[in-house]
Parts: structure tokens; sequence; C-alpha cells
């Protein structure tokens, strides 16, 4: 059986692993705690990510790099966005040499302001026939559950995307491929910080119409910096768009969409994050993608919202009434 190593034991590594093992690969996963390892291998489960989910019995895990590494023909990384560079640092003398480099992330790093796929490259050294990015309407707690979904499987070597893809086909879990890793990688980034925006609109009490115009408004912004930056349109009409748009943006199993659901309701950034050890990627990178955005020359309002409101520059409702004021103008401009 073919191996893979999962960087990663949060909700989306641990859930990914699950495809994996169901499309019939031996996963061993990276914990960074040595107890979260040990618990997933005596018990079969994911006590703090996925308490009450048998895990299937080919996935087992480790708190050792290179015991997680030996002999995988695949790499999959599942940290936060904001610490990919520290943690592939770490990882990367024990990487097999030659194996795709799979991201699972979707953020753009604070300063540099790099998509996961330039800090894999950086990184590491790999070519992009190397690096493939997994993207897609896949909240964590539907697909551990097995519930029917389809994700994109996104690299510049069509022929690795492929691989990839038949590794990752399970029962429940339908990849597709694509070559467009840029407009991936901007689609997931970008749909955190539209959820935020969403949940913000949820939390002040406003319905459907605000959230509909905000999800739609936030899609016009993610295709407007995702082309700048070199990605085909149509991909943000795909899973990886418009699809993952949907299901962050609409749920309340959604990190982002419940951070702003909460910044909606009046509290603080620093008493939301104190409130939830997991990952709302959106809170950092409404900044960085604003940053880029700047730097490429696109207006992107929604994001600069975001920012303002996450970074207390800024109240839920100083933002609304200057959404509103702003000058009118033609819809796809
Ligand atoms: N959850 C989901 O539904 C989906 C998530 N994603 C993306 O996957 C990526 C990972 O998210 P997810 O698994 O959900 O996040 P979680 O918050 O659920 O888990 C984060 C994981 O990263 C570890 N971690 C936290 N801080 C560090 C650090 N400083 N160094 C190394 N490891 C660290 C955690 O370890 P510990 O437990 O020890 O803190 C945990 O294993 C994100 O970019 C997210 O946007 C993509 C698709 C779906
Ligand atoms: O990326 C996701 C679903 O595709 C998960 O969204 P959250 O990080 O907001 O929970």
């Amino acid at each position: 059986m073919s191996k893979v190593a999962v960087f990663g034991a949060g909700s989306w590594g641990t859930a990914f692993s699950v495809i994996l093992a169901d499309a019939g690969n031996d996963v061993t996963m990276w914990a960074r705690r040595e107890e979260v390892a040990a618990a997933i291998n005596d018990t079969h489960e994911n006590p703090d990510y996925h308490p009450g989910t048998e895990l299937p019995h080919n996935i087992s895990a480790t708190h050792d790099i290179e015991k997680a590494a030996y002999g995988a023909d695949l790499v999959v990384l599942a940290a936060p966005s904001q610490t990919l560079r520290k943690n592939l640092t770490d990882w990367a003398p024990f990487l097999p040499k030659d194996v795709p480099l799979v991201s699972l992330m979707k953020g753009v790093e604070l300063g540099t302001l790099e998509r996961m796929s330039e800090v894999i490259a950086h990184v590491t050294g790999a070519g992009p026939d190397r690096i493939a990015v997994v993207s897609g309407p896949n909240l964590s707690k539907e697909i551990i559950r097995r519930e029917p979904a389809a994700g994109v499987v996104a690299c510049a070597d069509e022929d690795v995307a492929k691989t990839i893809q038949a590794r990752v086909h399970s029962p429940a879990f339908r990849p597709y491929t694509s070559t467009d890793v840029v407009g991936c990688e901007i689609g997931g980034a970008y749909k955190n910080v539209v959820a935020i925006s969403t949940g913000m609109a949820a939390g002040m009490g406003f319905g459907d119409n605000t959230q509909a115009s905000l999800i739609t408004r936030g899609l016009a912004e993610t295709a407007r910096l995702a082309v700048q930056l070199g990605a085909n349109p149509m991909t943000l009409m795909g899973l990886a768009g418009l699809g993952d748009l949907a299901a962050t943006c609409s749920s309340p199993l959604s990190r982002n969409r419940t951070f702003g659901e909460k910044l909606g309701q009046g509290m603080t950034t620093a008493d939301i994050l104190a409130s939830s050890h997991q990952v709302a990627e959106g809170a950092k990178s409404s900044h960085s993608l604003r940053e880029l955005a700047a730097k490429v020359g696109v207006d992107v309002p929604l994001a600069q919202y975001v920012d303002d409101v996450v970074s207390g520059a800024k109240t839920v409702g100083e933002i609304l009434d200057e959404m509103l004021e702003r000058p009118t103008k033609a819809e796809t401009e």
C-alpha cells in the first residue's frame, strides 16, 4: 500500500487523512503534541478535534518528524498558514526527495504576502511540478462523517494533479483536477475573509439579502485580485471559488463565519481568539490579502473593512456606514 505523510493533526489534517485512508492509502499523521499522536494510535480517535469519530485503522500518528516522513510517496501539509514557514523549515530536512507536496492551507502569509505554494517553494526548493493544492467546499466535520463532497487538486503539472487525484478519490470524495494553483489558493484564502464579513452581518441581525450581497461582492473582489495575479477567472466560478465561498459563508460549522458573527455581536478579536483554539484564517489573511491587493493595484473594500474591524481600528457600526456611503458604480467595474 502507498504511504502518505500528513503533517498536521487538527480538524482538516485529520479529516483529510480519512479521505486518504478510505481511498486506500496508508496514512501517518504528524501531530504537534505527543498526546494527540498517542490518542490516535491508542483509541483510533482524535479527541481534541473530532471526538467520537472512529478513524480507519490504516491511519496512525507520531510526534516524530522522521518517522512520519519515512517511506512516504506523498506529503500533505495541514498547518495554520501563519506558522507553515516555521513548521516546514523543521520538517523539510526529513521529507523524501522528489515526492509531491500537497498544501491544504487557505491563507496568505503576513509580511511576505506569499501564498502557501510560494512558501513551500521557498522553504523546500521544490519546483511547481512538485507542489499541489487541494481546495473546495470541505468543512471537516461533514467530510469526516463521509458526507458526499467534491474538491479540486491543482498543480501546474497536470499529470501530477491526476496522480494526486487518484490518490484522494474516496467513495465519498470526488476530486477534480486543475492547473490553476493561483486561482485555487486565492479563492480558498479569500472566502475566509468573505465568511467573516457575512458572519458579521448575521451577528448584527441582518438576513439573507445582506449576506447574499456580501457573498456576491466578495466573489467579485476575489476574482479581481485572482485574475490580476494570473488566475483563470473560471476557477473562481468553480469548487475552489464559489463552491467554497457558499459552504463557508452559510455554514454554522465555519470557524471564519462564526468569528465574524461574534464580531458582529460586539465581541473583540482578543476575546474571540481566547474562546477557541482553532484557526480562523481570515482574521489574519484579511490583512495580508488587503496588502497583496494594494501591491498589485486592486481595489478590495471588503478585505479592508474586515481587516479594520479585526484589528480594532473600526467598529462594525462604523464600517457598515462606510460601506453604504461608498460612491456607487457599475457592477462589473
Ligand atoms: N477545518 C476545515 O474544515 C478546513 C480547513 N482548511 C485549512 O486547513 C488549514 C489547517 O486548518 P485546521 O486543521 O482546520 O486547523 P485547526 O485549528 O483545526 O488545527 C490546527 C493544527 O495545526 C496545529 N498547530 C497549531 N499551531 C501550530 C504551530 N504553531 N505549529 C505547528 N502546528 C500548529 C494544531 O496543533 P495543536 O492541536 O497542537 O494545537 C493542529 O494540529 C487551514 O489553513 C485551514 O484554512 C481547509 C479546508 C477545510
Ligand atoms: O475551508 C473550510 C471549508 O471548505 C473551513 O472553513 P473554516 O476554516 O471557516 O471552518
